[in-house]
């Protein structure tokens, strides 16, 4: 087997936004983090598809840090197994987009909001004072970069929303949204903070892709 090096976070931060950064097409969108958004990523006909593959396993989502709150996550979400060969399909083209090996990336999960649903403002970096670190730090460390592919869009609500950047995004079929969840010494950056607004009619769909600083699992 092969060993795959555990990347430099600030080096690979910088190279990963290099690459989008030529991506024909992207917008680079202005704000203090590095987020890009690129429209039609996925085509309708595979998001239907990945639609279909969440509509058949969705489970109530989960948090890594229980909240006391009940109401943080009321998704439901799934994993999306690599040996789909859609899922396995997207997992390459996520890896030439962004040129990072699929072997950092965590397994695809899918989610799916109904009307009311949400998930609360969080980082998707891990906070290194959680109980959940000392396992999270074995199977690959720190999240870096997270792309996420809107799959449907609701009628209204369910946008994602960082509060902090100052952006917020509407729902559209195949867009995908990458940003990196560090800063540029590659260490967590506060700013990412992001919520998924609450449904007011409609389902949102959408898959997410969680990078790692060294390989998972
Ligand atoms: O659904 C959204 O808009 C945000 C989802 C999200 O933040 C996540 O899955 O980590
Ligand atoms: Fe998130």
């Amino acid at each position: 087997m092969s060993e795959l090096p555990a990347l430099d976070r600030a080096a690979l931060g910088a190279a990963v936004r290099d690459r989008l950064a030529a991506v024909p097409g992207i917008f680079h969108m202005p704000a203090p983090i590095d987020i890009f958004l690129l429209r039609n990523f996925l085509s309708g006909e595979e998001c239907a598809g990945l639609i279909a593959l969440i509509d058949a396993d969705r489970q109530p989502s989960t948090l890594f840090a229980p909240d006391r709150d009940p109401a943080f996550r009321t998704s439901e979400s799934c994993n999306l197994k690599r040996s789909e060969p859609l899922v396995h399909a997207i997992e390459q083209r996520l890896s030439t987009l962004t040129g990072i090996d699929p072997a950092y990336g965590e397994t695809v999960q899918g989610q799916r909001y109904a009307p009311g649903q949400q998930f609360k403002p969080h980082h998707d970096f891990f906070h290194t004072d959680q109980p959940y670190w000392p396992h999270q730090e074995k199977i690959g460390g720190q999240r870096t970069w997270t792309a996420m592919i809107f799959l449907n869009q609701p009628e209204t609500g369910g946008q994602t929303d960082f509060p902090e950047a100052g952006i917020r995004v509407t729902p559209r079929t195949g867009n995908l949204l990458a940003w990196n969840n560090l800063d540029a010494l590659g260490e967590p950056e506060l700013r990412t903070l992001h919520q998924g607004l609450p449904v007011e009619a409609g389902m949102k769909y959408v898959i997410t892709k969680w990078f790692r600083e060294r390989p998972w699992g």
